[in-house]
């Protein structure tokens, strides 16, 4: 099993995931940034516990995200060159280092370390392979063996990563592939199980609004 350095963006919490707005009213708007602070951090946790990866490094800014994941044991880099997602993760690889790099969503509340670790396995496939969300469309893992990230991600980031000559993997992974962007992929991360950060998240947010 090659190790695997994994990089996850995260740009600061209270401007990210601006789809996801389940929140019920009377919340205080600090609820949103707890929540896409919680999916960040089961993300982490997931891939940290995942028996392929020896690293996760996360690319931010956000000071109480840096505290979080740094907590769980990730590494961070500073959100370099300020010019936007993919040259931030190109940043985070670079800094990762290594001959085995993986970009992952930060959205993946459903995420279990041992999908991650046959992803990352089922990776040595061909220098770069990736695996899209759960819509088709988007991407949730990408992979580079040996050669740059050249990372892709956006909307339609599945068919540009293919286009540009990345291999598609597919697998029983499905909080692998459940991104969370709006409030209906919540509730779909929620049936498959999420981690504890975004069940507690949840709870107590229930409790907030009786
Ligand atoms: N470090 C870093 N992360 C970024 C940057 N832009 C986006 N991200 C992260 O990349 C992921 C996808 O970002 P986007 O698709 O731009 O937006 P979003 O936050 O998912 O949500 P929407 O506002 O709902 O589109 C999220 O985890 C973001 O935090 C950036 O410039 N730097
Ligand atoms: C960045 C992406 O996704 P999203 O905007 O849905 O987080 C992507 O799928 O490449």
């Amino acid at each position: 099993m090659l190790p695997w350095s994994v990089v996850i963006p995260a740009k600061r919490l209270a401007v990210a995931k601006t789809r996801l707005t389940p929140l019920p009213d009377g919340l205080s708007g600090s609820a949103h940034a707890e929540l896409v602070l919680a999916l960040l951090a089961d993300t982490v946790a997931a891939a940290l516990a995942a028996p392929a990866v020896t690293g996760v490094v996360v690319v931010t800014d956000d000071p109480a995200a840096a505290a979080v994941v740094t907590g769980l044991g990730a590494r961070t880099v500073p959100d370099e060159p300020d010019r936007g997602l993919n040259p931030a993760l190109a940043h985070g690889a670079r800094a990762a280092g290594g001959a085995a790099v993986a970009a992952l969503s930060s959205d993946l509340p459903a995420l279990r370390p041992e999908e991650l670790s046959a992803a990352l396995t089922a990776a040595v496939s061909a220098p770069r392979c990736f695996v899209a969300d759960a819509q088709g469309t988007g991407t949730t893992l990408l992979t580079a063996t040996g050669v740059e990230l050249a990372p892709a991600f956006g909307a339609g980031s599945a068919a540009r990563h293919r286009t540009g000559g990345a291999l598609p993997l597919t697998g029983a992974w499905p909080g692998l592939a459940r991104d969370v962007d709006t409030p209906e992929d919540l509730r779909a991360a929620v049936a498959l199980g999420v981690g504890r950060h975004t069940a507690a998240l949840l709870a107590a947010l229930g409790d907030r609004t009786g």
